[in-house]
């Protein structure tokens, strides 16, 4: 059986640079990159295959803020192999969210429920006997308890969508953790730093960033979490991917941090969270799990129905 790494987001940013650095590991690892945009993500298959052509690194079509783009990327997967790794380097930073095509707010759906489905849906490959698999998660040190409520999940009433989908990506992993590591998996956290992508140019014009970048590198030497490049970002998920699964702090985020010479290393911090409320978000999301598949069901089922009605008049 195969080892696989899925890496979502993982055609720019962040997760490009996760594949660039476990490929400099081991040219032989087997990459999945989940993408919404496939051109994009043969952009970075080819760019990856430039400096590693013997890799084997696959494309799966995925749209984590779409519940059935999830279903149908899991059903391939399963179909096809076993993940041992899968990171979550996509992410979605706006102040204006909104509702999706799911009924779901769009930052709280991108940033933790499609995963969160990803994960249940291949526990059948993640969680084998005698085997450990991990996800992990890229959180943010902008996920804060405060942006969060237990009752508005979806931050439907609130202005603070992003901190909060980063807050609860904390707690269900905490809970995956509590869940399923008798089974085998395990999850992690992680915080990135302050990296410039486009996520980072979205917030504000790329000229200004590159205006003010004297100035980043030299708030570095005070600051370790100006991490900057998409390569020291993606540090911790390198290095948790060196580390024994079973070895890692359930309850602590694993920051990727740069020195004021430019050095990268992984600490662990831990997390303001708690039992109760990680557990009560598990089972939020179990149920809105099962009416979001009911509700697709349902569709599916009308689709029939309506198909078999033309058939019939013509
Ligand atoms: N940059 C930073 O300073 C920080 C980043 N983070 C976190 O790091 C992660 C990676 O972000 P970063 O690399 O900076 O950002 P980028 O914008 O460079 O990368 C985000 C990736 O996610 C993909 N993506 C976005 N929405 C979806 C979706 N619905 N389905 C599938 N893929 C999607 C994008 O694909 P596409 O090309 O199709 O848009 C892109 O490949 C995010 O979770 C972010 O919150 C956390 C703290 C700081
Ligand atoms: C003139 C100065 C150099 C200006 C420095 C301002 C910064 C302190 C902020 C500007 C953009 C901010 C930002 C974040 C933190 C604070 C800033 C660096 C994040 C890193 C917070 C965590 C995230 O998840 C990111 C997406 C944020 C990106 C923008």
């Amino acid at each position: 059986m195969e080892k696989v790494i899925l890496v979502t987001g993982a055609n720019s940013g962040i997760g490009l640079a996760l594949c660039e650095r476990l490929l400099y590991e081991d040219s032989q690892l087997q990459l999945c990159l989940a993408c919404r945009n496939m051109q994009r993500a043969e952009a970075a298959r080819s760019a990856l295959l430039t400096s590693h052509p013997d890799a084997q690194i696959d494309l799966l079509h995925l749209d984590v803020g779409s519940v059935r783009s999830v279903l149908h990327a899991a059903h391939k997967v399963k179909a096809s192999n076993v993940v041992k790794m899968f990171a979550t380097a996509e992410g979605l930073l706006t102040q204006q969210d909104r509702v999706n095509k799911d009924g779901l707010q769009e930052v709280f759906a991108t940033n933790l429920f499609g995963h969160f489905v990803l994960v249940r849906e291949l526990d059948s490959i993640l969680c084998q006997a005698g085997q450990t698999s991990r996800v992990v998660w890229t959180s943010s040190s902008n996920a804060r308890r405060s942006a969060f409520s237990l009752d508005d999940v979806q931050h439907r009433l609130g202005t603070e969508p992003y901190a909060s989908s980063k807050y609860a990506s904390d707690l269900i992993s905490l809970a995956l953790n509590r869940h399923n590591n008798s089974q085998g998996l395990y999850s992690s956290v992680i915080c990135p730093g302050l990296v410039m992508t486009n996520l980072t140019y979205g917030i504000l014009p790329s000229f200004f960033w590159t205006l003010i970048m004297p100035i980043m590198y030299l708030i570095r030497i005070f600051t370790n979490t100006f991490t900057l490049t998409p390569h020291n970002g993606a540090g911790a998920l390198h290095s948790l991917f060196l580390k024994k699964t079973e070895s890692l702090d359930p309850r602590a985020k694993y920051h990727s941090l740069t020195s004021g010479m430019g050095s990268n290393y992984t600490q662990p911090r831990q997390m303001d969270i708690d039992d109760d409320m990680s557990e009560a978000l598990y089972v939020k999301l179990l149920e809105m799990e099962k009416s979001a598949r009911k509700r697709l069901k349902e569709e599916d089922d009308n689709k029939q129905a309506y198909k078999k009605y033309l058939n019939q008049t013509e």
